[in-house]
């Protein structure tokens, strides 16, 4: 059974005999792999090649006009990242040697075995992804340029890491591997997925499915559909999300929920690309590329074993850790700016100006809940807006009450001055609070004297004065 991933990228059968082309073509096709172009005149060749992407080249060696060998060193030096396969009736031992020597990747004597055809195939089809890569990857550490940037436009960002993540899903996008997204909720997973599914360059669908409450009949139901009769209700055959997904993505989210049984099937799928659908004994194949998305420590899942090591290492061939927001506050400013323009379209008003604290104030908080949490509260105040510059309230409010308590707590910082002044005999004066406590308020809004007096309920002329009076300690 093979365990390989197939390509997006069709593969090209060129031979002079058309039975010879339907009948390798059939091979291919009942294996999974739903692009295969046949050409019967090895003329064309060039001209097929220019227009279509190719992942293999099967190719006759005795053929009119353009013999098999004359095509193959051609293509050495005009196509040298897509593999060959000779595929030919002489057995030819010298042949053969010429064939490897003028660069294919493999010299097989028809007729061919359909095992070792698709195996041959899939060799092959392994180093054009592994040529892809490295070449992607140099490139991109290289000039540290991408691609496709339009891509990524829906991304906003300016953070390295985020970066880093940009280039490393354009260098693995061709491959047909899956992906592990990592990340704490809301930093964008699924965004980044729909993206990597763009920049696939698959003809198919985005298919997204959430496995978080999913038991494993309906997960089973959802991905893999079912047959008519298959349970009580199942009046009807209905296809599976997988199925929606052919020659695109699917997109699992929150992987980490998902039950053992469950687990087990997804683990089938990765290595066999067969399921079977509810009531069904006969497997369907697929060609969807699978991406998942997890928001919890699959590692510590799996050291309590609520997760399974083999689809763990299944699924981190590619990986990528989106970081969380408190992580890139630099993006704060774009994302306000872009979700303020998202909010004003969507409530049908005019853009406002923020108020010049807000950046600053956004930035002295942690945002467990990430870019949606910050989306939310920007939505939230363009919802309250009338006109002129955009209320703080609606974000006071809402960060307020997110702070952790151990942020808010006073006698937290306090103690270590409890520390210094109880062996002393004596408890700390007001003034040594009061010093401590704005200090520590300062340093929660990053020195934004006005975020700090919002923090200690006093004006900010009213802390610049108690500022200038004392000086702060450290
Ligand atoms: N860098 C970004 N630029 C613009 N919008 C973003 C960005 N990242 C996330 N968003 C927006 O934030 C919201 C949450 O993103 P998304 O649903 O992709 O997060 P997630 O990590 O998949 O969340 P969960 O873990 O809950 O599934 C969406 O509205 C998304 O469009």
């Amino acid at each position: 059974m093979n365990s390989r991933p197939l390509l997006a990228f069709p593969i090209l059968l060129v031979d002079d005999e058309e039975e010879i082309l339907f009948s390798t073509s059939l091979i291919f096709r009942t294996a999974g792999f739903s692009r295969v172009l046949t050409c019967n005149d090895s003329r064309q060749v060039p001209e097929i090649l220019a227009k279509e992407e190719v992942a293999l080249i099967i190719l006759d060696l005795y053929m009119p006009h353009v013999s098999g060998y004359e095509l193959l060193k051609e293509l050495a030096g005009t196509h040298p990242q897509i593999p060959v396969i000779v595929m030919t009736a002489a057995n030819d031992i010298e042949m053969a040697v010429d064939c490897i020597k003028a660069g294919a990747f493999d010299y097989f004597v028809k007729p061919v075995e359909r095992s070792r055809l698709l195996t041959g195939a899939h060799r092959a089809l392994e180093l054009h992804q592994l040529r892809s890569q490295v070449s992607s990857l140099s490139e991109h550490l290289l000039t540290d340029r991408l691609q496709h940037e339009e891509e990524f436009a829906a991304i906003i960002t300016r953070s390295p890491r985020m970066r880093a993540v940009f280039h490393y899903l354009e260098a693995v996008a061709v491959t047909d591997q899956p992906l592990l997204i990592n990340g704490e909720t809301g930093v964008g997973k699924e965004l980044v997925a729909n993206t990597f599914h763009r920049l696939s360059g698959r003809p198919g669908p985005f298919v997204a499915v959430n496995a978080a409450g999913l038991d494993d009949l309906m997960f089973s139901d959802t991905l893999f559909g079912h047959t008519k009769g298959a349970y009580t209700g199942a009046d009807t055959p209905r296809e599976g999300l997988i199925a929606k997904a052919a020659d695109g993505t699917l997109f699992l989210d929150e992987l980490g929920d998902l039950q053992p049984s469950s687990q087990l099937k997804l683990l089938r799928l990765l290595q066999e690309q067969e399921y079977y659908p509810l009531g069904s004994d006969s497997p369907r194949r697929t060609n969807a590329r699978i991406v998942v998305a997890t928001n919890r420590d699959l590692k510590a899942m799996i050291g309590d074993g609520s997760f399974r090591k083999d689809l763990f290492y299944r699924l981190t061939t590619h990986q990528v850790t989106i970081p969380p927001l408190r992580e890139r506050r630099d993006d704060l400013p774009l994302l306000l700016d872009h979700f303020l323009d998202e909010a004003a379209a969507a409530y049908k008003k005019a853009k406002p100006t923020p108020p010049p604290e807000l950046c600053a104030y956004l930035a002295s908080y942690d945002f467990p809940g990430n870019l949606r949490e910050l989306r939310a509260m920007i939505f939230d105040a363009m919802a309250r807006h009338g006109k002129g510059v955009l209320s703080m309230t609606s974000f006071r409010a809402a960060i307020g009450s997110g702070r952790t308590a151990a942020e808010c707590e006073p006698l937290a910082f306090l103690g270590a001055l409890a520390a210094e002044t109880a062996p002393a005999g004596r408890m700390p004066t007001l003034k040594e609070a009061e010093e401590l406590l704005v200090a520590h308020a300062l340093r929660l809004a990053n020195g934004n004297q006005g975020i700090a007096a919002s923090y200690l309920g006093i004006s900010r002329q009213a802390l610049n004065k108690r500022l200038c009076r004392s000086p702060q300690p450290e």
